[in-house]
């Protein structure tokens, strides 16, 4: 067995994230210390940074302990759910010993009904590593070699295919997490892997890994796919990207408060410090932040404020209200995030072992309603600032509001055909609309006669991660639209202060790296003579949102531009 092929996961990773801002060193993560953290998953799932099974005799020895408790049931005949009973709505089937191995091996080939596209590889590989760290607490009696399955199939690159529908998210991800299961085991050339970037059979992926094929023993099917483990790697992957999108989201707002010469008073902390809310705090300091030394904004911290000719003496809501319109968003995510935490690092199965006290009791721990929550919260946060982001583009484009830039931000006005960024408004508002859509919830909606009865009540957890993963790559090419708005406007405004273009003499140092990242990503670079746009014959917009969008997909020089100041809120 070669746990230490390299991946190549860039090449063949079907995922359309990379991670921003892990630290991509070649650092081991222990699982079974029971302590994973997002970042950490993260790592594993998109960077191949490989694992190692914790060597805490505790944990190993709690491991054994609870096989044996199993053996121990099934050769005295207990009674224990889906060891020797069968399952959901047949629970009442008592399963004689002879027959509970096969019990577990068959369980596998009935939720072989998976449907759709597969899954990206890196929610799939988060899925086996929150699989392998549930398993570590010793409480769902399954062998310590199929753990390390997970383990070699996470540090070789061997991937299971699993695809998008099939789980209620009720007992857990019973229809992914089987197919896992069944290439782990090596059940059936129809349960087929990718092998870094090449598609197997799981019986020859595991001859390649001089692995053999694993009959299942009592209780280890049920182990294996009674838990939240696929959607709560999904569920990561996207948290973590959210929380870039997030930060992403702020720098574009700093761009078009610019862009608008607006003024920074509204961010002081002496407004912030009576209506106290974190997220209200953390969004008032990022913005003061990301606007100290901007040469653009009006400098207004120390209480002055004029009039302003025809324009209100204060700005409008979408600048001036900001911190309490995004507060409770990143109040919201953080609280998400924590509660994905939780469930990371928790036991997803049933029964549960507990073997000090020689017991087992049935519950319910796979059901994904902290998942299915989270992810419809998350997907219902990217609606709002979508929304937030339209309307500040509208602000930008309305030459009776933007206090002096061109109608829709046209870039040279002597020529007359001419009309700047209409078609990119366009785009975006074709856009927000769907994000908002997807902000609609999908734990509420749930078939009520699921399973023989036995789920009556189910998360959509699995569904609605799946939603938020294309939530999170919709609002990806959303705020690149939204940074070309941005860019642009800046350099305008420069015009106006400086008599140039180049925003970089007048951009905030923390705005700047962005800007600068911007130019860069769409090969641009900024000129005193002319705006980022100029003509409308001369630049593929199209182009430019893809490659911006790429960058932020892949966590790369537009998403590092703005680690320092929003990162550890
Ligand atoms: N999550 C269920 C396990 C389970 C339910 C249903 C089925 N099934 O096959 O319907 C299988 C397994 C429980 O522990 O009660």
């Amino acid at each position: 067995m070669n746990t230490t092929t390299s991946l190549s996961l860039a090449k063949n990773t079907t995922s359309h994230f990379s991670s921003p801002w892990v630290e991509k060193k070649d650092k081991t993560v222990v699982v079974g210390n029971h302590n994973l953290t997002i970042e950490e998953v993260v790592s594993v799932a998109r960077h191949g940074v490989q694992v190692r099974l914790t060597d805490n005799h505790e944990v190993m020895r709690g491991v054994l302990a609870s096989c044996d408790y199993i053996q121990n049931a099934v050769e005295s005949g207990q009674p224990i759910y889906g060891v020797t009973s069968g399952f959901g709505g047949m629970a009442n089937v008592v399963i004689s010993r002879e027959c509970t191995a096969l019990l577990q091996n068959n369980l596998i080939w009935y939720h072989k009904t998976g449907a759709g596209k597969r899954l990206p590889i890196a929610d799939v590989r988060a899925a086996m590593l929150l699989r392998a760290n549930s398993h570590l607490y010793g409480a769902s009696g399954i062998r310590l070699e199929l753990i390390r399955r997970m383990e070699t199939f996470l540090n070789a690159g061997v991937t299971p295919h699993v695809y998008e529908f099939g789980s209620i998210g009720a007992s857990g991800d019973l229809v992914p997490l089987s197919y896992i299961t069944g290439a782990l085991i090596g059940l059936d050339s129809s349960y087929t892997v990718d092998f870094n970037g090449e598609e197997m059979d799981a019986p020859t992926v595991l001859s390649k890994l001089s692995l053999k094929p694993l009959q299942l023993l009592p209780k280890e099917g049920l182990a294996m796919m009674n838990g939240t483990s696929v959607m709560t790697g999904i569920a990561t992957n996207c948290l973590y990207d959210t929380q870039v999108l997030l930060a992403l989201t702020m720098g574009v707002h700093a761009l078009a408060i610019q862009g608008l010469n607006g003024s920074n008073q509204s961010f002081h902390p002496f407004i912030h410090t009576l209506k106290p809310h974190p997220g209200q705090k953390w969004a008032a300091t990022q913005m003061l932040n990301l606007l100290a030394g901007s040469r653009l904004i009006r400098e207004e911290l120390d209480g002055s404020h004029d009039y302003r000719g025809e324009h209100p003496i204060q700005d409008r809501y979408s600048l001036r209200c900001l911190p309490q319109y995004i507060g409770p968003i990143a109040d919201g995510i953080e609280q998400i995030k924590r509660q994905i935490e939780v469930e990371i690092n928790s036991v997803t199965d049933n029964p549960l072992i507990d073997v000090e006290n020689q017991a087992s009791y049935h519950g319910g721990n796979f059901l994904g309603q902290y998942v299915g929550v989270g992810m419809d919260q998350l997907r219902y946060y990217i609606g709002l600032l979508a929304k937030h982001l339209d309307v500040q583009i509208a602000y930008l484009v309305a030459p009776e509001f933007n206090n002096g830039l061109p109608p829709s931000l046209v870039g040279n006005r002597e020529r007359i055909v001419n009309m700047g960024l209409k078609g990119l408004q366009i785009a975006g508002n074709s856009i927000m609309p769907l994000l908002t859509f997807y902000g609609n919830s999908i734990a509420d909606r749930f078939p009520t006669h699921a399973e023989q009865y036995n789920q009556n009540i189910n998360s959509q957890g699995f569904a609605s991660a799946n939603l938020a993963r294309r939530s999170v790559e919709i609002f990806q090419e959303y705020i690149a639209i939204a940074l070309i708005f941005g860019v642009q406007a800046v350099d305008l405004r420069t015009y106006i202060v400086a008599d140039h273009y180049d925003a970089r003499a007048t951009l905030s140092p923390a705005t700047r790296d962005l800007y600068i990242a911007v130019r860069n990503v769409v090969g641009v670079p900024p000129f005193s003579d002319r705006p980022y746009i100029w003509n409308d014959h001369e630049q593929p917009l199209d182009e430019h949102i893809a490659q911006i969008a790429a960058d932020i997909a892949s966590g790369g020089e537009i998403v590092n531009a703005l680690k320092a100041l929003c990162t550890g809120k």
